[in-house]
């Protein structure tokens, strides 16, 4: 191991309240949400089909004309309270939303810059209303910001010159200064999700990134600060150059997954995965029809494949222009509402447990409660799942969360294995089972430690 200056502060979880609180939300809301929705994936009259949010690039649009769009910023549908409500009533116990995405375009007034919400015919402080809203119904509320800025004129890819120097030395202080009027502003975010730093003018910052993290843990101690936004002395990002973890927790996991067979090192860290409903979609898009739409179900495997993995998701909404949200998006919400209705006690506060993986789906232990589940995707065609517990602990019981006065059949399968069976007909939404487990040492069988 080399001594780095500024690579990772501290190595294991962080056990404070706020990381606590983190860890246990486990289901969080995306809101990718900025000019991008206006054209919505469209320019000059053709689709473009990448992601609606890079648009701008997509089609080579110059910053000065995107930049005209501020001119038709006008949601005036917008109404915070009921996105706040339907994110409650889904069971979303997080969110975060867009400051500023790689556009520029800033959605709450900043003092240090004119292209903002309140240089826009709708002045609305989205982000003001957004944080009283979803506080206000207890979802614990963080901020994305895009350190790469396509509008902002001191923005360098590279720094390559005396020049590039300068102008970066003054984005940097345009970036601190707006963080800091974002922490002033709006005291009750939580965290910070950070993006757009994979370029050489930020690798080769990686003192500035510790320091954005330091500030922003002075301004408000507990804040929590992905890995995304970290580069190290030589520039390696996330992970440091002697592969220890910087931020809080690992955010490398963009619409992609851990597997259990390889990534089981994910579960010594906090981490969290962030996915879009469409293949890949941030910010409004008008044509769906471009790619696969995940369905609810897939959404819901998604979210407990992290869990299951001792990790956090955030599902992603990409509003439209005028403030509303697409009915796929509001179909979505309301059908992992009634599933987590039932099942989210398998959710919340759920972590890795780390018995051998079955193919019908996965196990998951509630951090507080040790309570075990099993949550059942691949439906089996013998009608029966295989529980194989590990030296010593027992399956005494299992009841479906569904209704849990019903007890499901357990029959001996060989030593420390068993079968569950499976009510019939078999089910269509994913099925979680409630497994009352015995172990050697009196432990409730959660058996805690990840092969690393
Ligand atoms: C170069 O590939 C990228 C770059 C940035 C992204 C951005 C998306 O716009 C969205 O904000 C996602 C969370 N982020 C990683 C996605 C893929």
């Amino acid at each position: 191991n080399e001594s780095l200056k500024y690579g990772s502060q501290y190595e294991g979880k962080r056990q404070d309240e706020a990381m606590q609180k983190f860890r246990e939300n486990r289901l969080g809301q995306f809101i990718h949400w900025g000019l991008y929705a206006i054209p919505g994936g469209k320019w000059d009259g053709k689709i473009y089909p990448g992601a609606a949010e890079w648009l701008q690039s997509w089609a080579d649009v110059p910053p000065e004309e995107w930049s005209k769009l501020i001119n038709q910023w006008n949601p005036d549908e917008f109404d915070a309270q009921e996105w706040a409500h339907m994110a409650k009533e889904a069971g979303f116990k997080y969110m975060t939303v867009t400051t500023k995405h790689h556009e520029g375009f800033c959605l709450w007034p900043s003092e240090y810059t004119d292209f903002d919400v309140a240089s826009a015919p709708n002045k609305t402080d989205i982000m003001g209303e957004l944080i009283d809203a979803y506080t206000k119904v207890g979802i614990d509320v963080y901020f994305y910001y895009s350190i790469l800025d396509w509008h902002h004129p001191d923005w360098r890819y590279d720094i390559k010159s005396e020049e590039d120097e300068q102008a970066f030395e003054r984005y940097k202080t345009y970036v601190d200064n707006q963080l800091t009027e974002l922490v002033e502003r709006y005291p009750e975010v939580k965290g910070f999700w950070f993006d757009g730093t994979w370029d050489k003018s930020v690798k080769k910052n990686g003192k500035w990134t510790l320091e954005i993290q330091q500030m922003l843990k002075s301004l408000k101690p507990g804040m929590i600060v992905n890995s995304r936004l970290r580069a190290d002395d030589h520039g390696s990002r996330h992970f440091d150059s002697n592969d220890k973890l910087m931020g809080d927790y690992e955010s490398g996991y963009e619409r992609r997954l851990p597997s259990f067979r390889e990534d089981t090192i994910v579960t010594t860290r906090d981490w969290e995965a962030v996915m879009t409903v469409p293949e890949n979609q941030w910010g409004y898009h008008q044509d769906w029809s471009v790619s696969h739409v995940k369905s609810t179900n897939e959404v819901l495997e998604w979210i407990t494949h992290s869990v299951a993995m001792g990790g956090n998701m955030l599902v992603n909404i990409g509003p439209k222009p005028d403030g509303t949200i697409r009915q796929q998006e509001k179909t979505l919400m309301k059908e992992i509402e009634q599933w987590m209705d039932i099942n989210g006690e398998a959710i919340y506060a759920g972590d890795y447990l780390g018995w051998e993986k079955q193919d019908w789906g996965y196990y998951i232990a509630d951090q507080k409660t040790n309570e075990v589940y099993a949550l059942v995707f691949n439906v089996p065609v013998t009608q029966k799942i295989t529980v194989a517990t590990p030296e010593g602990i027992s399956i005494e019981e299992a009841h479906p969360l569904k209704d849990e006065s019903e007890s499901l059949k357990i029959s001996e399968k060989g030593p420390n294995e068993v079968f569950i069976h499976l009510p019939q007909p078999m089910f269509e939404a994913p099925y979680v089972i409630k497994l009352k487990v015995s172990g050697k040492d009196g432990s409730k069988g959660t058996y805690r430690k990840a092969k690393t």
